[in-house]
């Protein structure tokens, strides 16, 4: 197979070796234009015209380059997705949501959209370690995280495991009441668990506290009020009693705490 016009990097040389007096063979690995990675051979030429050398070549790509660049590629997107992935829960990290969240934000601000974020956390999470074990604990990591997820089922929203019992969700093109409406449906989903957690201070099972942000940023805003916001509006939600939330209207020139809804 021959090659042309496709190639937007070689990435390195891997071996180059002269097959004869004439032609020279050159193992390149590099990106095609579709984000592919491949192996491919350039195999050159040596030239000599008026006592000048030219190297003419083409490109070449075997069968077995072309199984051997496709288990790369599937490779690299497996490094990518566990670069993305909090092992223990299976969604998204902190990394997935810093790069999501950038990108919402930048398509709100073009296509003047809204955007909705939520920080929630387990309520008196250690007291579960100390009452159960860590692995108990973990287990419910897992089960809230799923629960999180399947709520927030749009396929722009991004649930993410951004710390220890710490998740931020971003609901892209949302308006404030469906934040708030979305907020309440999450806060009640992990309760309907129904999980026991006899030592919270809070109910006898496990309970969230969520802080929501919502903003229609304009050109020049940065996300990171957005992402503060919802951590005060968290902190809020702590403070209030916990097992509810709290809603912070980041508008272009004020940020707003609006009353917390409570269980
Ligand atoms: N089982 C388990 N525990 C974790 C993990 N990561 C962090 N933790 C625990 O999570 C607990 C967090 O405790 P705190 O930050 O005091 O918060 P909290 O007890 O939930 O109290 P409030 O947030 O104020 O309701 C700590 O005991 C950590 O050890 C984990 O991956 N697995």
């Amino acid at each position: 197979m021959v090659l042309r016009n496709k190639t937007i990097e070689l990435i390195e040389t891997r071996l180059c070796e002269p097959l004869n007096q004439h032609m020279l063979r050159t193992s390149r690995l590099g990106l095609h234009a579709e984000g592919l990675l491949f192996l491919i051979e350039l195999h050159q030429r040596k030239e000599f015209t008026d006592g000048f050398m030219n190297l003419a070549g083409y490109y070449s790509q075997s069968q077995q380059q072309k199984h051997r660049s496709h288990l790369i590629t599937l490779e690299m997107q497996k490094a990518v997705k566990e670069s993305h992935t909090d092992p223990l829960t299976g969604i998204a990290n902190r990394r997935a949501f810093d790069e999501h969240i950038r990108d919402v934000w930048q398509s709100a601000i073009a296509d003047r959209r809204p955007v909705v974020m939520f920080s929630a956390d387990i309520d008196h999470f250690k007291l579960i370690n100390d009452h159960f074990g860590h692995s108990r604990g973990d287990e419910i990591l897992i089960q809230v995280a799923q629960c999180l997820d399947k709520v927030l089922s749009r396929d722009n929203d991004v649930v993410a495991r951004v710390g220890g019992e710490e998740f931020a969700m971003v609901l892209p093109d949302t308006q404030l009441d469906g934040g708030q409406l979305m907020a309440r449906t999450a806060v009640t989903a992990i309760e309907m668990l129904n999980i026991p957690h006899p030592a919270s201070l809070v109910a006898d099972w496990v309970t969230i506290s969520l802080g929501c942000s919502w903003c229609q940023p304009r050109p020049g805003d940065n996300v990171t009020e957005l992402i503060v916001a919802a951590d005060q509006a968290l902190y809020f939600a702590k403070k209030a009693g916990r097992n509810c939330a709290s809603y912070m209207d980041v508008s272009q020139q004020n940020v707003a705490l609006i009353s917390p809804w409570i269980r």
